[in-house]
């Protein structure tokens, strides 16, 4: 069953990452108060790496217990181990380095130089595998309900590597895919499927600037998913979109908030 999106406009997109920081620690100290461990699915992208920047500056951040989070991901650019444009290295560089993880709980997507060499189909159906093997019997099919899943939009309203038209957002199966031919570089990613997504308890959308102003309008004004991803992203419990003013500013009245914060 899909949730209604609720939509929360921030001033900038500094305001609007430190806003999110703030609400991602509080939901994962709830989760671990309440479950003993939390989960949480990274995006990569600016917005998602402002957030993480914002979180690793946060004296709140000491409220979260590091060693019992799971993190997962979205999508990865399909590239070496280490390489700059990786997702996971990103993520290691805005946060992840600064915090006491647990190792074993960072399931970082394949690389193209892994077990798997070049063939992100196998590299995708080993992440589908872990993701199963994490799933528990209160979990609703082959992946862990996540307590917050983020995905970044893009200026073409594509969420995790789940590109307009492309055949991974279509997919009804399989919950992670390798995607061939991205339109954004590198061609080659690995994704979640929206299944897998709509396995989370609460998805977050992010998207702040200028860029994000027409993609936001679209998926939030009754598109379709295939034709436009980021509308058929939704949580079990809840849908966030979490915007800054610039990105909200195409949005139809009837949608936009009385007010910003
Ligand atoms: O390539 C990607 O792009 C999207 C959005 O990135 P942004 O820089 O336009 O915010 C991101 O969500 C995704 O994880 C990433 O692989």
């Amino acid at each position: 069953m899909s949730t209604a999106p609720q939509l929360v406009v921030h001033r900038d997109k500094e305001l609007m990452a430190q806003a999110a920081a703030a609400r991602l620690i509080t939901r994962i100290v709830d989760a671990q108060s309440s479950r003993g461990e939390a989960s949480v699915v990274l995006t990569g992208g600016r917005n998602g790496n402002g957030l993480l920047a914002a979180l690793a500056a946060a004296p709140a951040r000491d409220a979260i217990d590091w060693s019992r989070l799971d993190l997962w991901w979205g999508d990865e650019r399909f590239l070496p181990e280490g390489d700059p444009d990786r997702n996971v290295t990103q993520a290691r560089e805005a946060l992840l380095d600064a915090v006491p993880l647990d190792p074993r709980r960072v399931h970082a997507m394949p690389a193209s130089d892994g077990p798997h060499g070049s063939d992100v189909e196998a590299a995708a159906a080993a992440y589908a595998a872990e993701l199963d093997a994490a799933a528990g019997p209160e979990d609703h099919g082959p992946v862990p309900s996540f307590d917050v899943l983020m995905l970044g939009v893009g200026p073409d309203t594509h969420v995790a590597s789940l590109f307009p038209e492309l055949p991974a957002v279509r997919e009804t199966e399989r919950t992670v895919v390798g995607v061939h031919g991205a339109p954004k570089p590198p061609p080659t990613r690995v994704t979640l499927t929206l299944p897998a997504i709509r396995a989370a308890r609460e998805v977050w959308l992010l998207a702040a600037g200028e860029d994000k102003a027409e993609a936001a309008a679209i998926a939030l004004s009754g598109a379709g998913e295939i034709q436009a991803p980021a509308a058929g992203a939704y949580g079990r419990s809840r849908t966030l979109w979490l915007l800054d003013a610039a990105a909200a500013s195409q949005l139809p009245r009837s949608l936009y908030p009385p007010a910003t914060a």
